[in-house]
C-alpha cells in the first residue's frame, strides 16, 4: 500500500472530525442542562444503586412517547463523564446495566451543599447565550460588549429590570462562594490569622464573609455590595453589610477581599477598585494589612496550548469579553495593575484549581 498516498486523505477525514466536533460542542453542554431540569442526577442518587434504563424511564417527568429517547440522552452522557454504566448482575447471562453517578455528576446533585448546577444553568441561560450570536457584529461595532449588541443594553442595567436574570446570577454566584469557602477556610485559615476587620468587597449576601467570621472569633467582617443586593439584609455583631460603590469609596478595614471581582473589570476600572481597596487598608504594612483576591492566573499560554485547565480559563476569559468588560490576567498583567495602582508587593498561592489566591500589600 502507498502510505503516502493516505496521509493526505487521514489529514482531511481528521480536520473534518475536529471541525465537527467545535461545531457541537455546544450539544455537551445542552445534553447536560436537560439532564439537570429532568432531574436525572437526583433520581439515580435516590435509586442508591445501579439504576437500570427502564426505572429511570419510568421515575422521570416525561411523556411517554420520549421513552425511547432516554437512552440517547443517557449515551452521550456517559462518554462525557457524567454517568457510568454497571452490569446489573453477577449473573454472566444478564445483559442489563445500570447507571451510576459520577464524581462530576455528584456535584450536581440538589442536596450536595457544593451543589454547582445553578452556576450550569445561569451560563446556559438563553439571555447568557443570546450574546454569543453577536461577537462578530459587535467587533465592528462601537458597543462595550457583545451582551449590549444581543439586548439593547448593558448586563448591570438588565439585571436592574429583570429579577430572573438578577436571582439566577445570584444564586450561580452562591454556588460558587460555598465551594470556594469551604476550602478557603479550612485548609487556608493562615491568609487571616492575625486580622482584626475583613471587609468583602461585592461579597453578594455575604457568604464568604459569614463562613470567615464563624471561623475566626476575633475577626469582624463587612460585605460592600451595591445597595439593592444588600438591602434588608440583617446584620450581626461579627457582620454588617454596606450598601455602597466599590468605585467610590470602601469601608476601612485590615483587609480587604476581592472575590471574582477584579476579573469583570478592565485594567482602568480595576486601577480605580484597587486604589480604593488601598485607601480602604492605609499604608501600615506592620498592621498586617493587605488585599486578598481570588481570580484566576492565567498561565503563558504556549506552555500549555493543549491542557484542559488552560482551556477553562480561555473559557472565562471570552466569557468576562462577552459578557462584561473584564479579562483574566497572567501574572505579569496582575502585577502591572498592583503596582499602577500603587501597591508595593504581592504573593500568589495556588490553592483553588483554576484560580488562585492572591495576597497583595500595600
Ligand atoms: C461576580 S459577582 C461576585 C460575588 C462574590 N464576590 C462571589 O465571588 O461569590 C460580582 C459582585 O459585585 C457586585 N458589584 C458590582 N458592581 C459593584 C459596585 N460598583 N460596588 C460594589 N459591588 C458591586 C455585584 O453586585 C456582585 O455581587
Ligand atoms: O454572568 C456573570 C455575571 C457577573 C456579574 C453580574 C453583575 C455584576 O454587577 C457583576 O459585577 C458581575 O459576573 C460573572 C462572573 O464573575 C463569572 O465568573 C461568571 C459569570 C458572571
Amino acid at each position: 500500500m502507498d502510505m503516502t498516498n493516505d496521509e493526505p486523505r487521514i489529514e482531511l477525514l481528521n480536520s473534518q472530525a475536529h471541525i465537527w466536533n467545535h461545531i457541537f460542542n455546544f450539544i455537551n453542554s445542552m445534553s447536560l442542562k436537560c439532564a439537570i431540569q429532568l432531574g436525572i442526577p437526583d433520581i439515580i442518587y435516590k435509586h442508591g444503586r445501579a439504576m437500570p434504563l427502564s426505572d429511570l424511564v419510568a421515575a422521570l417527568p416525561i411523556n411517554h412517547s420520549k421513552a425511547q429517547c432516554v437512552y440517547r440522552l443517557m449515551r452521550i452522557l456517559v462518554h462525557s463523564g457524567f454517568f457510568t454504566e454497571e452490569k446489573l448482575s453477577e449473573n454472566a447471562k444478564e445483559e442489563e446495566d445500570g447507571y451510576l453517578l459520577t464524581s462530576a455528576s455528584r456535584l450536581l446533585l440538589k442536596d450536595e451543599p457544593l451543589n454547582v448546577t445553578p452556576f450550569l444553568l445561569a451560563m446556559l441561560d438563553p439571555i447568557l447565550t443570546k450574546p454569543w450570536h453577536h461577537v462578530s457584529e459587535w467587533f465592528q461595532n462601537g458597543d462595550p460588549m457583545p451582551f449590549d449588541t444581543a439586548h439593547g443594553r448593558t448586563l448591570w442595567e438588565y439585571e436592574r429590570h429583570e429579577p430572573r436574570l438578577n436571582h439566577f446570577l445570584h444564586e450561580a454566584m452562591a454556588s460558587d462562594a460555598r465551594l470556594v469557602t469551604k476550602v478557603l477556610v479550612k485548609d487556608y485559615k493562615g491568609v487571616f490569622e492575625g486580622l482584626h476587620s475583613l471587609v468583602d468587597v461585592g461579597g453578594g449576601t455575604g457568604i464568604v464573609a459569614k463562613a470567615i467570621a464563624d471561623a475566626f472569633p476575633n475577626l469582624k467582617c463587612t460585605v460592600l455590595d451595591l445597595p439593592h443586593v444588600v438591602s434588608g439584609l440583617q446584620g450581626t455583631d461579627k457582620l454588617n453589610y454596606v450598601g455602597g460603590d466599590m468605585f467610590e469609596a470602601i469601608p476601612s478595614a485590615d483587609a480587604v477581599l476581592l472575590k471574582w471581582i477584579l476579573h469583570d473589570w478592565s485594567d482602568d476600572e480595576c486601577i480605580k477598585i484597587l486604589k480604593r481597596c488601598k485607601e480602604a487598608i492605609g499604608s501600615n504594612k506592620e498592621k498586617g494589612g493587605k488585599l486578598i483576591i481570588i481570580d484566576m492566573k492565567v498561565e503563558n499560554q504556549k506552555a500549555r496550548a493543549h491542557d484542559k485547565s488552560m482551556e477553562t480559563q480561555l473559557f472565562f476569559d471570552m466569557l468576562m469579553m462577552i459578557l462584561l468588560t473584564g479579562r483574566e490576567r497572567t501574572e505579569q498583567e496582575w502585577a502591572k495593575l498592583f503596582f499602577d495602582a500603587g501597591f508595593s508587593d504581592y504573593k500568589i498561592t495556588h490553592i483553588l484549581g483554576l484560580r488562585s489566591l492572591i495576597e497583595v500589600y500595600p
